[in-house]
């Protein structure tokens, strides 16, 4: 706390107690410089006052004093100027703020005459000078005081304008009150036109009224903006400004969606990104996927992914978007089974606000909207319901949605991947998927053959899911042991690699040691082991059904394109034809 911050005020106040005392007047802040003076030393302000006169005393002891014999009084006697001292009488009083003591007032008399009066009222002078001491401290304290406000106003300002979302304060009655740069920019209007305008004309569909009795925050309703041909949708959060129980307005922030999408899919990229880097496998049959899918990735073309459940579509998919264009863009997958029928259209396309009863304030968007710019991956496509496949066939041909309950067509810009793991072709000759639809996505097609017919890649992925479970559990098995992995490797796997991931968890849950054995594995594999051994030794087989066996066998593991049956031919050291004619002779049916 500084006088000098209050010069005037303190010369005023100086003055005006000479009027009223007829005695000189100095005031000297806690530095020992003269702020204010009258009569003799008027002259000698802003000059420093030495440290062991009067003043050096006061603002050591604190406290008021009156001085009527100076040169002999304790204050003086260290005094440099004491020789020169032509002072007949002396009045000290500390000014003090909080119990700092922040200057003195000095009353000094050069004659007989203001001696005398000061030592005849000396009570109601000491009284007199508290109070004007109180009044130096109390305007210093004022002026403190709206020195801080307005600091105070510009940190505030500083983070308005600082925060990355619009955000405008109204009041009750909805006209603007405070915006920072952010609203102004979002909603592209100049300062003008912000501080004139009231909160409707930036939100038509919401009605403040209704919220200013209820006192309630509004957190992340949607809203759509339209304006001399800008558009753009929102999302925004309301809190009441409350006082007491009343409520004076509220203060609204504001966020494109866009905006929010691309921080949450930041977000989500750094931890979910795949890469072809982890789809595990050398058979040559996943190599030519991979492959092919590393091409398909460089394209915008539609890719539809086939193959059993569990085999990796999903993997694929994701790993395509991060290898193409729109890696840094969204990945929004929809499982359209897993969907109600009546909700995967407005999941896929959005609602706007009132579509229907029971539709959220604000509508929706929709997941064509959210992977504006990236892949949006419609996952079990085949059990798309006929009348949405037809909504899609519309958009894969115009690349324009319309929201359920919109009056307008949004303009999207999404990469589609969709897979299945029913025979679409066979739908589609039955008439539940419409034929027109199939081509379009069938632009790429990829065939993710099923784990039974890439037997070498269980080894290589047991490794791999076996890490993966001692990272998830904080386990450290460190392999399979042979006999173990034997059993794996005989297994159908009817589930693919996600039974064999489920497998692998559950053998590292019951491991003890260091290494998987058969004990650790599901009772359904070893079982079948079990089985085999005991038929194995429990009875001579016919050679016609031990035949039959190896046939099967064969076929299962390499499929039943032309090249699997000479591959399964010379694994069972026949030529193609004999093989035909015992698949023929055994009533083999190929799968
Ligand atoms: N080649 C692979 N390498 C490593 N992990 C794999 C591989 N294939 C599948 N997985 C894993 O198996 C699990 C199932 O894969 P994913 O969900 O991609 O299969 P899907 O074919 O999409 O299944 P569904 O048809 O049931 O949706 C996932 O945990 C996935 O990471």
């Amino acid at each position: 706390m500084n006088l000098t911050n209050i010069v005037s005020s303190v010369q005023n106040i100086a003055e005006a107690i000479a009027s009223v005392i007829k005695v000189d007047v100095t005031i000297v802040d806690n530095d020992l410089n003269r702020i204010a003076a009258t009569g003799r030393y008027k002259n000698h302000i802003g000059e420093k006052v030495n440290r062991h006169s009067v003043f050096g005393f006061a603002l050591q002891q604190g406290e008021s004093f009156i001085i009527e014999n100076p040169r002999n009084h304790e204050a003086c006697l260290k005094c440099e100027k004491i020789k020169e001292c032509k002072e007949y009488a002396e009045v000290c009083c500390p000014i003090k703020v909080n119990d700092e003591i922040i200057g003195v007032i000095g009353l000094i008399a050069f004659e007989e005459k203001q001696r005398e009066a000061i030592i005849d009222n000396k009570v109601n002078l000491m009284e007199f000078l508290n109070r004007m001491a109180d009044l130096i401290a109390s305007k210093l304290l004022e002026k403190e005081k709206t020195y801080r406000m307005k600091l105070l106003a510009r940190e505030l300002e500083t983070v308005l304008h600082s925060v990355d979302r619009g955000i405008i304060a109204v009041n009750e009655n909805g006209l603007v009150l405070h915006y920072n740069k952010k609203a102004a920019q979002l909603f592209k209007m100049n300062e003008n036109e912000v501080v004139h305008m009231n909160i409707k004309q930036l939100l038509e569909d919401f009605d403040l009224s209704s919220f200013i009795t209820k006192n309630i925050p509004i957190k992340n309703r949607e809203f759509s903006y339209k304006r001399n041909g800008y558009y753009f949708r929102g999302v925004f959060d309301a809190n009441p400004i409350l006082a007491g129980k009343k409520n004076f307005g509220f203060v609204f922030t504001f966020s494109k969606i866009s905006e929010v999408l691309s921080v949450v899919n930041d977000i989500a990229t750094r931890t979910m990104a795949t890469s072809f880097d982890h789809i595990i496998g050398n058979s040559g049959c996943l190599k030519k996927v991979k492959y092919a899918a590393k091409r398909a990735a460089r394209s915008t073309s539609t890719v539809l992914i086939q193959g059993e459940s569990g085999t990796g579509k999903e993997l694929f998919a994701r790993a395509i978007h991060f290898y193409s264009d729109r890696a840094k863009e969204p990945f929004i997958p929809i499982n359209c089974a897993a969907i109600p029928e009546q909700l995967l259209e407005s999941e896929l396309f959005g609602y706007e606000e009132g579509a229907f009863t029971g539709s959220k304030k604000g509508g929706k968007t929709g997941k064509f909207e959210l992977a504006h710019k990236g892949t949006l991956f419609l996952d079990e496509i085949g059990d798309m319901p006929i009348h949405l496949q037809t909504k899609l066939l519309r958009v894969l041909q115009e690349y324009v949605i319309e929201k359920v309950g919109g009056k307008d067509f949004i303009p999207i810009d999404v990469r589609i991947i969709a897979a299945t793991n029913k025979k679409l072709e066979e739908q589609v000759l039955e008439g539940a998927f419409r034929e027109d639809l199939f081509y379009r996505l069938n632009v790429i097609p990829l065939n993710i053959p099923p784990l039974r017919q890439r037997r070498e890649d269980i080894e290589v992925l047991v490794e791999y899911l076996l890490e993966k479970c001692n990272r998830k559990l904080g386990k450290n098995i460190l392999k399979i042991d042979e006999y173990a992995l034997k059993i794996l490797m005989n297994y159908k796997w009817p589930g693919n690699v996600r039974e064999l991931e489920n497998t692998i968890e559950y053998a590292v849950n019951m491991c003890s040691g260091n290494r998987i054995t058969p004990q650790d594995l599901p009772n359904r594999l070893r079982n079948k082991e079990i089985n085999l051994k005991e038929k194995d030794f429990e009875r001579i087989v016919p050679i016609k059904e031990l035949e039959i066996k190896e046939i099967k066998k064969a076929l299962d593991y390499f499929g039943n394109t032309k090249q699997a049956i000479t591959k399964a031919a010379k694994a069972l050291g026949m030529s193609r034809a004999t093989l035909y004619r015992k698949l023929k002779d055994y009533g083999i049916k190929q799968s």
